[in-house]
């Protein structure tokens, strides 16, 4: 992972920490603030709805929840009640490993003395031994803690990722426009990678540097209670350093986290609609808005990076001061005859040994509070209530559905994708069972917003969709759009997301009804053929039958298309018509047709402008009745009925 100024996570750039401390890694971790209350579906009741301010004529972005802090500490439990036991096992671990390491200042000590007073050589010998072994048993001790860790960590993490994606995958495309992909993709990618390092490398640092902490002060005290309280000056320094930096850290990591989320999304939008972008001329906007972007990322990975060093430069301070102080303690010691100049070596290298962990503790509070704040982004997924069952996507209908048609009503629908600029005008269209029903209308009339709408991927912004459904089961619907994915896989895997366990027979019968039975048995291994991205590519009218057939297979009593037949050229586009037909035999069916001769054959036609319908009928009654569709007709068959 790579932070946002480009240095790799977990190191820092040189010069930033000096002398004799360590140089631990407090990576500038875009850290998210804790989410506002709102009328969200988290869990914890929360919903913080975290706008992103809009800039450049953008509309605001709602991101996705996050948790609250304690939510998110709960949900940390959770995940790692099942290891608690390996838990506490790594303590007892980094314990022994702490008072491993006490050993070598002791034996230094020890050294220093033998040989003031002229011992054997045999006798420092002995104690270079001893500084040996207790290295090596801290090296073993070191690994074996920070394994165990690992272990019940990233088990806890996987637990975790596996919640956030199936959730993701839940959510309304709605919600997830709304948020922006970046916002989801910045999560399962940057927050995941932030808390999986903060599982490797922080916890077990911090773990650590507490236990070396008290250990040596036990060590500190074991010599002289005067060096501990020496020793023990420089604490205050230390906390009103920490407290400064994190008072500064936490609002600026949370902006940086923020701004380098817009300039995910913003990226992502600008390639993803490339063509658009292209089409309109509009390079040199959206590349402004991405240097913008940048520029911003930038400026704050530059502020944490002034941050941390002056926050090291303040902890150099109270290194100072405390190794002062315990160097002056010795030299008292040891002239009024209570301490042995060994002693007060040993002291002085226990303080100096601190520096590290202490270095450690602090810089990783830093790193522990954007992991946390990562964590709470993911919690704050993971906590999404599951999307409503009508909520649906073509992949995501995979159950067994209930027998029949169902009729299905949408009444008073209005929808603005932006607050006061509404594309439905209260729009109401009846569906009997059985019946299909064919939306009609110019471009940009509102045929797709309201398709999405009856198929549950679109909450409208008023109004209802009720899908009456039969005995016991609830209602099922399937939306069959442009967006056809053809997942890496066998194509029979393909098939089989729709109704898992179906039978070969099944799935070649599901083929055989959309016309695509040809060419799946010319596949060089036939259904067993590897397809999608690293596989055979299909054609869009091959993806599309693909759809087609799944849908064939999910067997739903209500299904919406929309512009299924769209890439796939005219000639393709008679064949997909017919494999539609096909497939919505027999269920309750509404299709967004752009070519009229769908609607031809349906039992009834709406026709819609600007947000309305303004016609329904059978196609020869509206003909008859010459009004709207009569004029998309005729303008249809004039340009040759294509
Ligand atoms: N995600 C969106 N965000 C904002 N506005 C949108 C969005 N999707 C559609 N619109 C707008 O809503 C209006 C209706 O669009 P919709 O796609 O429903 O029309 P349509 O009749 O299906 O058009 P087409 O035949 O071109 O697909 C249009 O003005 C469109 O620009």
């Amino acid at each position: 992972m790579n932070t946002t100024d480009g240095t790799p996570a977990g190191t820092e750039g040189p010069g930033e920490r000096g002398g004799l401390a360590a140089r631990r890694g407090a990576v500038p971790g875009p850290a998210a603030p804790v989410g506002e209350p709102g009328g969200g579906r988290s869990a914890s009741g929360r919903d913080g709805k975290n706008a992103v301010p809009p800039r450049d004529g953008d509309t605001p972005r709602s991101l996705l929840p996050t948790a609250t802090a304690r939510r998110t500490w709960g949900a940390a439990r959770e995940l790692t009640r099942p290891r608690r036991g390996r838990a506490l096992a790594a303590v007892a671990v980094f314990a022994a490993d702490a008072a491993a390491g006490l050993a070598g200042p002791f034996a230094l000590g020890w050294i220093v003395d033998t040989v003031r007073e002229g011992g054997t050589s045999g006798a420092v010998t002995g104690a270079a031994l001893v500084l040996l072994g207790a290295a090596l048993l801290q090296a073993v001790l070191t690994a074996t803690g920070a394994g165990l860790v690992a272990r019940v960590g990233e088990g806890a993490l996987a637990r975790l990722r596996e919640r956030v994606v199936a959730r993701a995958l839940a959510l309304p495309s709605q919600r997830v426009e709304e948020a922006g992909t970046g916002d989801l993709a910045a999560r399962i990618g940057d927050d995941a990678a932030l808390v999986a390092r903060a599982v490797r490398d922080v916890v077990p640092g911090l773990a650590g540097s507490a236990l070396t902490l008290a250990a040596t002060l036990v060590g500190l005290t074991a010599l002289d209670w005067r060096f501990a309280l020496a020793g023990l000056c420089a604490v205050p320094i230390q906390a009103a350093t920490l407290r400064w930096y994190l008072r500064r850290s936490t609002p600026l990591y949370a902006r940086q986290r923020e701004v380098g989320a817009e300039r995910a999304r913003q990226t992502l939008e600008s390639v993803s609609g490339a063509a658009t972008v292209r089409a309109f001329r509009l390079g040199a906007r959206h590349t402004r808005r991405i240097e913008e972007r940048s520029a911003d990322a930038v400026a704050y990975a530059q502020r944490a990076t002034t941050l941390r060093s002056r926050f090291y430069g303040r902890l150099n301070v109270a290194e100072f001061v405390g190794l002062a102080l315990i160097l002056v303690v010795g030299h008292v010691l040891v002239r009024d005859g209570s301490a042995r100049v060994g002693e007060a070596t040993a002291a002085a290298l226990l303080f100096v040994r601190l520096f590290d962990p202490v270095n450690t503790l602090l810089a990783l509070a830093g790193t522990a509070q954007e992991a946390a704040a990562g964590l709470a982004r993911l919690v704050g997924v993971a906590d999404l209530v599951a999307a409503s069952p009508s909520g649906t996507s073509e992949e995501a209908r995979t159950a067994p559905s209930a027998p029949g048609p169902y009729a299905v009503s949408a009444l008073g629908i209005r929808h603005d994708y932006r607050p006061g600029h509404p594309v439905l005008h209260g729009v109401d269209l009846r569906l009997a069972p059985g019946e299909h029903v064919t939306l009609v209308g110019a471009s940009g009339a509102g045929k797709s917003t309201l398709a999405r709408i009856v198929a549950g991927a679109h909450a409208p912004t008023a109004g209802s969709v009720t899908v009456r459904a039969g005995a016991g089961e609830g209602p099922r619907v399937l939306l069959v759009d442009q967006d056809t994915h053809v997942f890496t896989g066998t194509l029979a895997d393909n098939l089989l997301l729709a109704r898992p366990g179906a039978a070969a027979s099944d799935l070649a019968a599901a083929l055989r009804a959309v016309g695509a039975e040809g060419w799946a048995r010319a596949l060089p291994e036939g259904l067993a053929t590897v397809v999608g991205a690293g596989g055979l590519a299909l054609t869009p009218l091959q993806a599309q039958q693909l759809a087609l057939a799944r849908l064939v297979l999910a067997d739903p009593p209500v299904v919406v298309l929309d512009e299924a037949a769209a890439e796939a050229g005219s000639e393709g586009a008679r064949g997909l018509e017919r494999a539609a037909e096909e497939a919505i035999r027999g269920r309750t069916a509404l299709v967004v047709a752009h070519r009229l001769g769908q609607a031809a054959r349906a039992d009834r036609v709406a026709v819609m402008e600007a947000g309305r319908v303004v016609e329904e009928g059978t196609h020869a009654g509206l003909l008859a009745a010459d009004g709207a569709y009569a004029r998309l007709w005729a303008a249809w068959a004039a340009r040759g009925a294509e």
